[in-house]
């Protein structure tokens, strides 16, 4: 088979090392590799990796030394041509014209969504693997870059909480998150913060006043919040002013993390993730498999149809929520 391998949607940090699991695994078989770049964008402008003979195909040698970059050597893109009809059959046409078989993606849910809509216009094998910091992708317990984000979300709360605790602050740091909150709350969690706000569930302004205050009460000095970027009462500066205006008894900073979430090298778990799930992709279009997405789930690969992985809101661990809330009195 010749398989196109290509990034797609906000990068993550591991999919460097799911493209050399991919490139690998291939190689390894006797497989073809065509690294797209930029995702559906590079699709369609047919804009391929070209390796050091000026080749346009990956090598195993195309792969060397990336396994601890994050980013992504094929680049990404978020493609608004691709969601054209007229941009899809290009993409369809581009395909054919470079003899392509397969296609590995590794992207999030919107990814997903063009990868179901392409196999209807097209003949060949699709095996995604989830990349996104979001966590939001049901048919895998945890996404490629996720553990990273968190990683990162975390060693900024133990720096807030030294300025917190010296100035008796409390401290809302934004994490990324538009429709989902598992970073929020795996952060909030692992970073020992009292509270978290996530789009799931519904943020009572006054309630984590008193909370706060009971807290204080017993001798608490600084609080850290987490708060989703996507949380229905607003994102960090928006919830700052909402707590002051609800008298909230702590002076209260807000700190936006941002992008340098989905930067960074990438966790030694991400790097497993993304090395079992690229391998398992391309083992499994070799067997015939297509529509899917590689994922795991406790800790063996498996695959789930694509439609399936978008097509519900993937449930924050209700255990989780009551743990939080334990682990903050
Ligand atoms: N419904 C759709 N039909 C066709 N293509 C789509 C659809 N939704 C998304 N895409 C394509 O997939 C690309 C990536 O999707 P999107 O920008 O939503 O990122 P993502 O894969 O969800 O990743 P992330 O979780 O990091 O945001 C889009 O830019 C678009 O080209
Ligand atoms: O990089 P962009 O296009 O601003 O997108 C930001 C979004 O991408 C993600 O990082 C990944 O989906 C989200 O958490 C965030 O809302």
């Amino acid at each position: 088979m010749r398989i196109g391998v290509f990034c797609s949607g906000g990068d993550a940090p591991g999919m460097n090392a799911c493209v050399r699991a991919a490139v690998r695994c291939a190689t390894s078989m006797g497989h073809e590799v065509v690294g797209i770049n930029r995702g559906y964008q590079g699709l369609i402008d047919e804009n391929f990796y070209v390796n050091s003979a000026g080749e346009p195909r990956m090598t195993a040698r195309s792969v060397s030394n990336i396994v601890q970059r994050g980013g992504t050597i094929l680049r990404s893109a978020r493609c608004p041509a691709f969601l054209t009809e007229d941009g899809m059959l290009k993409a369809v046409r581009n395909l054919k014209k470079h003899g392509i078989d397969a296609l590995v993606p590794i992207g999030g849910n919107g990814t997903f969504r063009g990868a179901a809509e392409l196999i209807k216009r097209w003949e060949g094998r699709v095996v995604g693997c989830p990349g996104t910091i979001d966590n939001d992708l049901l048919g895998t317990d945890y996404t490629i870059g996720f553990s990273t984000a968190v990683a990162t979300g975390v060693e900024a709360i133990d720096k807030l909480r030294d300025t917190a605790e010296s100035h008796q602050r409390l401290f809302l740091l934004e994490v990324m998150g538009r429709h989902s909150g598992f970073l929020a709350l795996y952060t909030a969690l692992a970073g020992g913060a009292e509270f978290a706000c996530v789009p799931e569930t519904p943020t009572d302004i006054p309630g984590i006043v008193r909370h706060l205050e009971q807290l204080q009460k017993t001798g608490k000095k600084s609080i850290i919040g987490v708060v989703a970027e996507g949380d229905e009462e607003g994102g960090a500066t928006i919830l700052q002013k909402k707590l002051d205006d609800a008298k909230c008894t702590f002076s209260t900073r807000a700190t936006i993390l941002g992008h340098i979430q989905r930067g960074g090298s990438p966790t030694p778990d991400d790097r497993m993730l993304a090395t079992r799930l690229g391998d398992f992709a391309v083992k499994s279009l070799d067997l015939g498999a297509t529509g899917v997405m590689a994922g795991e789930i406790n800790s063996r690969c498996v695959l789930t149809p694509l439609a399936d992985t978008f097509a519900q809101h993937k449930p924050l661990p209700s255990e989780l929520i009551d743990l939080l809330d334990r682990m903050s009195n």
